[in-house]
């Protein structure tokens, strides 16, 4: 056999290891949480919008959530404001809530026009629209942090109806309070209220960190599988902080509330999600119900 004839038989190889894959997750849905940490780089944010195409055009129904909370400190810092969070939430007053929602809104139609330059139909819509996301407003331990919201309702049929229509749906974090208040929603709150709702089988969070450390500065402490008990007792102990907090507390959330599997991870290595889905590579941190193991043998 010549050199050639082996390169090609090696990634057809590597075309059919995807199979199983394929097989398990058709047709299921699949919620991607893309956050701002993980957009930084024009690069990386082409490669991530790739994947998720890819995963559509395969025949799962991805659907994206976004986040963009680095870009709109950039711009809060802009019009010479102090970017403030309590517990990686953050404290968002009338001229945060207008400058949230601008950037926001910037951001998801960025990820729909690189989405429609791939020839996937995709439809981005906020929380407002068709009142997708009802809020109410939320505390930070007790503390006023202004027009954030929480969750109450999920208006999941027209998640259903644009699925139905193959659209690829982006949804930006923001939110209607019963008196249709605009509120801020902690993009990760965002991603595991829409998976609970749409019950899906899986629940990425791209983000810009290997996945979970017990100390994020010793890149030995990396925490590969995480049952719901000892990330409940880490979150306890305070070996968690900033974004990391309300991430860890929605894997949580989502794993208790019927999501199969869930993951954080490095959204700054290409195609982390598409490594993650078709190979056993194990990369990130899968957060489970208890401790099992987190591969499959695509024949489950
Ligand atoms: N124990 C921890 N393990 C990993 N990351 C942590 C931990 N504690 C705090 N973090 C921080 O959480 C950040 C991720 O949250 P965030 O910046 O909000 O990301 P995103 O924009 O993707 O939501 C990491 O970059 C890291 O600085
Ligand atoms: C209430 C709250 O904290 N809202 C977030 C919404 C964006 C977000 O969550 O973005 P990331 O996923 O990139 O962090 C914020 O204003 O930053």
């Amino acid at each position: 056999m010549n050199e050639n004839m082996q390169q090609y038989l090696e990634k057809a190889q590597v075309l059919i290891e995807a199979l199983p894959y394929i097989q398990r997750f058709n047709r299921k849905i699949i919620v991607v949480k893309y956050g701002g940490s993980a957009m930084v780089d024009e690069n990386l944010k082409k490669r991530v919008i790739e994947d998720v195409t890819l995963l559509k055009l395969v025949g799962f129904k991805p659907i994206i959530v976004h986040g963009g909370g680095k870009e709109i400190s950039r711009w809060v810092g802009k019009v010479g404001m102090e970017p403030h969070f309590v517990n990686g939430l953050r404290v968002t007053d009338e001229e945060t809530m207008e400058v949230a929602e601008m950037v926001l809104g910037k951001v998801n139609k960025s990820l729909v026009q690189m989405v429609e330059q791939l020839g996937v139909r995709s439809i981005g819509i906020s929380g407002k629209d068709g009142a997708l996301l009802k809020v109410e407003k939320k505390y930070a331990q007790g503390e006023d942090i202004g027009y954030v919201g929480e969750i109450k309702q999920v208006n999941a049929e027209i998640l259903y109806d644009l699925l139905e229509k193959d659209f690829l749906p982006i949804v930006c974090p923001v939110g209607l309070d019963d008196a249709y208040h605009t509120y801020n929603i902690n993009a990760d709150d965002a991603a595991c209220a829409i998976a609970r709702a749409m019950h899906a089988e899986k629940l990425a969070f791209l983000t810009d960190i290997e996945g979970v450390y017990k100390d994020p500065k010793d890149p030995s402490t990396l925490i590969s599988e995480l049952c719901v008990e000892e990330a409940e007792k880490l979150m306890a102990e305070g070996y968690i902080g900033g974004g990391m907090l309300p991430k860890l507390q929605n894997c949580i959330d989502a794993i208790k509330n019927g999501v199969s599997r869930v993951h954080i991870l490095d959204g700054r290595i290409p195609h982390c999600l598409l490594l993650e889905i078709f190979t056993n590579r194990g990369i990130g941190t899968a957060i489970l119900h208890e401790k099992e193991s987190r591969y499959y043998d695509g024949e489950q």
